[in-house]
Formats: structure tokens, sequence, C-alpha cells
């Protein structure tokens, strides 16, 4: 046999091939073990907690199995088997999560100045939201909340009733061409859309164009991408991601949800600067506020609960007199004011916070009131309920809402709280922790590093909590039932320093918008509760669609 250079080299190569095979395996198993005994302590502590068995290195990642629809109804249906404890962890390959659903749990981490670091799997939102309010954290996130948060304030959105009021009668005038059963989600879509455009952008309707629209329906689509790589685990990283076509999709999609901001924060920059500011409250010359004097009062009785249980207070129910005049701007205007300054926001926070004002605002109110509308379509009964309080408080008159009506609709807004109970537009809301926690309920506890995931769906489906849970009561939310209630047993707008900033907006438009509809039609659905296929893509939605009917409301006679 004779050797030649190249054999030579080839044996050379092969030697070094072996002798890295030979090394690298021994140092995967050593780092593979170091890293399991650095994370004993997560391991022994989760030991304790219930939940499904899975399997070595997957965990529990390949139970995510099927479209949307399957992966919602498996994650309930399977936790029922754990609902003693109201804790169910489970393992997405090293990932640790822990789902809780007692209001007592549900307390110590949302009422938490501490524990206030949204999840990990909120990054995937960072393309689309940039460090919004939604998944900013830290100096940042405090600076911008105490920015935002005065720009909801009730006096700000009491200046908006006239917009919510016109827009609402806009969807009615779009109804009214419907015959037959309908999807009512996408009118809902593009009606909250162009509301927020309207009011917390301060864009006239005469300038949006179509857009409301495209930009609805791109963002629904945004979220299927977000929820398939919330769910299926080879869509995580971003080095696979990139190859996929969905990839490919979200750059489209995000080029119209993008277009529609930046186009909407140049418009208003180039009003701003011409000195077209919106003022919205008129003070009188003793600094109080001449909207309506209602307003000063506790936001936590019934008709002024704005979608939280009785009891909780936050950031957005301080008094008006503590809001001062430079504050009173609508949302845009406020930060476009304060960026003049340079200190607190710059030019790209100011898009991050437009982009997710826009989709917060929107996709959760649209889903609210299609639930509504929905039940109403069911609970004939209920229905005409609310119909009797709309025809006692407006007769026979076709006038616009008055702030005062909203707070007169006391029954519409149990049955707005009872549709936030059983069908929360954000079904789950997590939270990494960063120290172990002890949990109220049972003492056990879930160790740092774990993800936290608050079941809002479940919670306000406990049987000890709402019996009956998934029957659609709005008597749940008579104010002695409220009073007796754990205050974190209902928390559709999550709670404590991270409650939604939106909540009376939210409240208040969606009052005005039902209102508005069903002063108009009565709605009917072939469908029950129970058939409804749930998903949960971000924002909990009906698979089939919120297929409703129609028919034109007979006005009531004139008293003689
Ligand atoms: C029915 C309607 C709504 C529901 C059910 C809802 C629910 C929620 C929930 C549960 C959170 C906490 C999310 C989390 O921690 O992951 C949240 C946060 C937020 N919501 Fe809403 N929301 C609604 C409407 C609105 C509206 C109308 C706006 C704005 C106009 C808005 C703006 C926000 C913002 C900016 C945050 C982040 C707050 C922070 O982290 O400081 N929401 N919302």
């Amino acid at each position: 046999m004779s050797y030649t250079t190249e054999n030579v080299i080839q044996g050379g190569s092969w030697a070094f091939t072996s002798m890295f095979y030979v090394l690298l395996v021994p140092a995967l198993i050593l780092w593979y073990a170091y890293w399991r005994m650095s994370r004993r302590h997560m391991y022994e502590l989760a030991e304790k907690l219930n939940g499904p068995k899975g399997l070595p290195l997957f965990g529990n990642a390949l139970e995510f199995t099927g479209g949307s629809h399957d992966i919602f109804r498996n994650i309930v249906s399977k936790s029922t088997e754990f609902d003693d404890e109201s804790v169910v962890k489970i393992w997405i390959g090293p990932r640790l999560i822990v789902f809780l659903y007692d209001p007592r749990d549900v307390e110590l981490i949302l009422s938490s100045h501490v524990h206030i670091d949204k999840a990990e799997d909120y990054r995937f939102f960072k393309p689309w939201l940039g460090n919004g309010l939604l998944i900013s954290t830290g100096q940042k996130w405090r600076s911008h909340r105490k920015l935002i948060a005065p720009t909801f304030h009730l006096n700000v959105l009491k200046s908006f009733i006239d917009l919510f009021n016109a827009n609402s009668r806009a969807v009615v005038e779009k109804l009214k061409k419907e015959s037959g059963d309908f999807d009512c989600h996408d009118y809902m879509s593009e009606c909250t859309v162009e509301i927020l455009l309207e009011t917390a952008m301060g864009v006239s309707k005469s300038t949006q164009g179509q857009s409301g629209f495209e930009y609805a329906m791109a963002v629904m689509k945004m979220c299927d991408i977000l929820h398939l790589r919330h769910t299926k685990i080879w869509l995580r990283p971003e080095i696979l991601f990139k190859f996929t076509d969905y990839a490919k999709k979200q750059t489209k999609l995000l080029d119209v949800i993008h277009s529609l901001t930046k186009r909407v924060i140049k418009k208003r920059k180039e009003e701003f600067k011409s000195g077209k500011k919106i003022s919205l409250v008129s003070e009188n010359s003793d600094g109080s506020s001449s909207v309506d004097a209602v307003t000063n009062t506790t936001t936590s009785v019934e008709g002024l609960s704005f979608g939280q249980s009785s009891g909780l207070k936050d950031d957005l129910d301080v008094d008006d007199n503590d809001v001062g005049q430079k504050k009173r701007l609508a949302f845009l205007d406020l930060l476009l004011e304060a960026s003049q300054s340079g200190v607190v926001i710059s030019d790209e926070e100011i898009k991050e916070q437009v982009d997710t004002i826009m989709f917060e605002g929107h996709d959760t109110t649209a889903a609210g009131s299609s639930f509504f509308l929905s039940m109403m379509g069911i609970h004939q009964d209920i229905q005409d309920k609310v119909i009797e309080e709309l025809d006692l408080i407006f007769g026979d008159s076709d006038r616009p809402a008055t702030f005062q009506d909203t707070l007169e609709m006391k029954y519409l807004e149990r049955c707005l709280m009872e549709t936030l109970r059983m069908f929360p537009p954000v079904p789950i809301i997590a939270r990494d922790i960063k120290r172990d926690i002890i949990l109220p309920s049972n003492n056990k506890i879930v160790p740092a590093g774990a993800t936290i995931v608050i079941g809002t769906y479940k919670l306000h489906r406990r049987p000890d909590v709402y019996p009956n849970p998934d029957k659609f009561n709005p008597d749940n939310f008579l104010p002695e039932k409220s009073a007796n209630r754990h205050y974190y047993a209902f928390v559709p707008f999550s709670a404590g320093p991270r409650s939604c900033v939106g909540r009376k907006y939210a409240m208040l438009k969606l009052k005005i918008i039902l209102s508005t509809i069903l002063r108009n039609f009565r709605v009917h659905s072939d469908l029950k509760e129970e058939d409804f296929k749930l998903q949960a893509d971000i924002i909990l939605k009906r698979a089939e669609g919120f297929r409703v009917s129609l028919t034109p409301r007979k006005k009531i006679a004139k008293a003689c």
C-alpha cells in the first residue's frame, strides 16, 4: 500500500474530526449535567406541582397539536383534572409554565409591583409593537404608563362621546344593508379602528380613507401567526421562523399595519406643528371641569365600575382634580407634545405606543362587542330586558346617548360584564417571575424562572365563585353579588399596576355602540353558546365567526 500526500491529508483530517467528536460528546454531557444541576432548585419545586406527564426533552410541547380551536379545547378540558388545586404545571421543552386560576394566587401576581415583567413569549410582538406599553418593562414602562394613563381619564373620554355616537350611527347604517346571517365581527373591527383613529389619534374621518378595514384584517392575520409561534415549538426560534412562509406573510402584514400608523403620526404631526391641537375639556375659572358634574365621584359603584371588580382601584381611578390642564389632551397629541421637550419620549417610541394602542384598543373591543351581540341573539329574554331599559332611557327618540345615559344602562352593563366574564377577550395573561413565590391558595412554591399564566377564562368559570358558570346570567353582576366576591375573581382587564389603560374607554365606547345597535335592531342567533368553537389567537374569538342576523326594531309607541 502506498501513502500519497492526499492519503496523509485525508487521514489527518479524519483523525482531527474523530478527536473533535471524542471531545465534543463528553463536553456536551458535562454541560448538560451542569445545566441540570444549576436548575435543580427549579426541578425540585416543580416536581411538587401537579400537571400532566410529559415526554423527556419535549415536555408537553407535542400536546399542542391541531388547529387553534383544538388547542384551546384541549387545554381547557385537560386542566379540569387539576381544578381542585387550580394550579397546573406543564413543560415546554426546558420551560416551566404554571397556570393559576385561584383568585388568591391571581391577586398575588397581578397586585404585585415586582412581578410585572411580561413573559418571554411577548417577544414575538416586538417587530410589530416594538417596546410599547404592553411589552416594555422597568423605568421605560413606568414613565410611559405615567404619561399615557391620564389620556384615558374619564374627563378626556367624555369629550369623545359625540364621536362614539357618530361612529355607532354609521355602523348602524352599514348594518341595515345586511339580510340573513352574517359575521358581525368584521363590522365591529372596522368601527372600533375608525373610532380609535378619530378619538385617541385625532384623525378625522374624511382623511382616513378605506384603511381601517384593511388594517383590522391585517391585525387578525398577524395574531394568527403570533399564536402559531406561541404553540408550535419549531416556529419559536427566529433562525427557523425566518425561512418559513409565515415570515414572508408577516413582513407583508406589518407593512399594512405600520403604514397606517406612520401615516397617522405624520398627519397629526403636521397638524400639530401648524398649531391645530384638540383642546378637549374646557375648564371653568375655578379649575373644575365643565363637562359633567357626575364624574367627580367614585368609579366603583354599579354603572361606574368600568369593567373593574368593585373595590379595586388603579391609576385610572385618580380624582379628576388630580389631572391638570396639560394632561387633558388626547393620546397622540399628548405624546407629540411630550416629545417636543425631547425628554420623555422619542419619535420611535411614539410609533411603538401608537401601534400598541391601535392593536390593544381595537381587537379586544371588537371581540367583546361581537360576543355581546352573539349572547343577545341567543338569549332573547335577556335582550328583551336590555331593550326595555333602553326604551325607558330614550323613549322613541333617536337622540344620541349622553354620558348620563350610559350610567343608566345598568342592565346593559351587567350583560356586558357577564359577556366579559364568560368570554374574556384576553383569555390569559403571562408573566415571568424572577423569585420564588409561595401560592396563598395551597402554600406550594412556584420557582423563580417559571412563566406564570393567569388563566382568566378558567378563573371566570369557577363554580365556587359563579354558580352554574357556563350559563349566561347577568345577575352575577348585581351589586350585592359583586360585593361578596373576591376582587380578583373578575379580571377581564387584568388588575393592579399593569391593568388595562383603556378599560374606561372600552366600557364607555362599548355601551354607546351596543346601545345604538339595540335601539335599532333585534339580534338573532341560530347557534347556542355550547356550540361555539372558541379559539385564543391572542384574542379570544369564535372559529366559525360571530354569525348573527338582525331585524329592524319597531319604534315604541309615543305616549299620548
Ligand atoms: C374589552 C376591551 C379590552 C379588554 C378586555 C382589555 C384587556 C386587557 C388586558 C387583560 C390587559 C393586560 C394584558 C397583559 O398583561 O398581558 C390589557 C393591557 C392593555 N390594554 Fe387593554 N383591553 C381592552 C381594551 C383596551 C383599549 C380600548 C385600549 C386602548 C385604547 C387598551 C390598551 C391597553 C394597553 C396599552 C395595555 C398595556 C398596559 C400596561 O402594560 O401597562 N385596551 N388590556
